[in-house]
């Protein structure tokens, strides 16, 4: 396949290897110096779009990649207020939209852990709830998407929690988010239920950001050919990671 990399910083570079060790061509390395190799490229030179840049830029090069009829794999962070609009986009010019949040298979199968876990806990409110996301001290947004992920999956399954805030305290009806800024965490997320007498609390610690490259590349591989709005739901259980 012919994959262009819009953003090459930390996540595209280590995607650069996956995609070439698994026989795909490069196309372009775009970041903030060469948007102009981007803007030369069209339909035909271009089997999937990976975007991972920064969160001021992710929705504008996904909406440029539809309007161009790239489809693209978008992992970028802090910019989904607008993700109804890159929906409702890809439906109008018949394209290709994958997102999540978190591309590895670890973190995918965590939210299914965290979103059970959260509807056990309903009879049992002695217990208090907080989350906590730990991540490098370059990353540019907080709280991280995938700590909203998990927020939004304790918010539709724990009786009484109605929105996240991005703080150690919260109200009643909050879930919490701690988010941590320390060295080179490539990604860490706690969720914990807290009683007089006792804790539970599930973790899942990403050692690299090899999880997280080696999902985006199959999404690519996954998208290619397809029309439409996607999911990591939509790839889990046709694939082995
Ligand atoms: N969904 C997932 O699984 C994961 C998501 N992420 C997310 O991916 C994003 C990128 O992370 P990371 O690689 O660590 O960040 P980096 O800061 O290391 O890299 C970002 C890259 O994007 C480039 N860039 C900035 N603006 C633009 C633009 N307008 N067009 C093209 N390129 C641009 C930067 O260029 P320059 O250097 O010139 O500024 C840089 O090369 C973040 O939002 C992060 O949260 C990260 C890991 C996993
Ligand atoms: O910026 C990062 O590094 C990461 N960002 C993603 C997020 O915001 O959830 C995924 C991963 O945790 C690493």
């Amino acid at each position: 396949m012919n994959i262009l990399l819009l953003g090459y910083g930390k996540m595209g570079k280590v995607i650069e290897g996956f995609a070439i060790s698994r026989g795909h061509n490069i196309v372009a390395r775009i970041d903030l110096n060469n948007r102009h190799e981007f803007e030369a490229l069209s339909s035909g030179d271009v089997d999937a779009v990976i975007e991972f840049s920064h969160p001021s830029s992710g929705y504008s090069n996904v909406k440029a990649c539809i309007e161009k009829g790239f489809p693209v794999v978008c992992g970028t962070t802090g910019w989904l207020e607008h993700k109804p609009e890159i929906d409702k986009l890809t439906q109008e010019k018949g394209g290709a939209f994958f997102y999540s949040s978190n591309y590895s298979i670890g973190v995918n199968i965590f939210f299914q852990l965290n979103k059970l876990l959260a509807k056990i806990m309903n009879p049992h409110k002695q217990y208090s709830l907080s989350t906590v996301e730990i991540h490098h001290t370059e990353k540019k947004d907080s709280p991280s998407g995938t700590a909203i992920t998990l927020a939004e999956g304790i918010i539709e399954n724990l009786d009484g929690r109605e929105t996240w805030v991005n703080n150690q305290i919260a109200e009643e009806n909050e879930v919490p988010i701690w988010s941590q800024r320390e060295g080179k965490v490539p990604g860490t997320h706690i969720i914990k239920y807290i009683s007089d007498v006792d804790q539970i609390e599930i973790l899942h610690q990403a050692h690299s950001r090899e999880g997280f490259a080696l999902g985006a590349v199959v999404a690519a591989e996954w998208i290619a050919g397809k029309k439409g709005v996607f999911s990591m739901q939509d790839l889990l259980g046709e694939i082995n990671l």
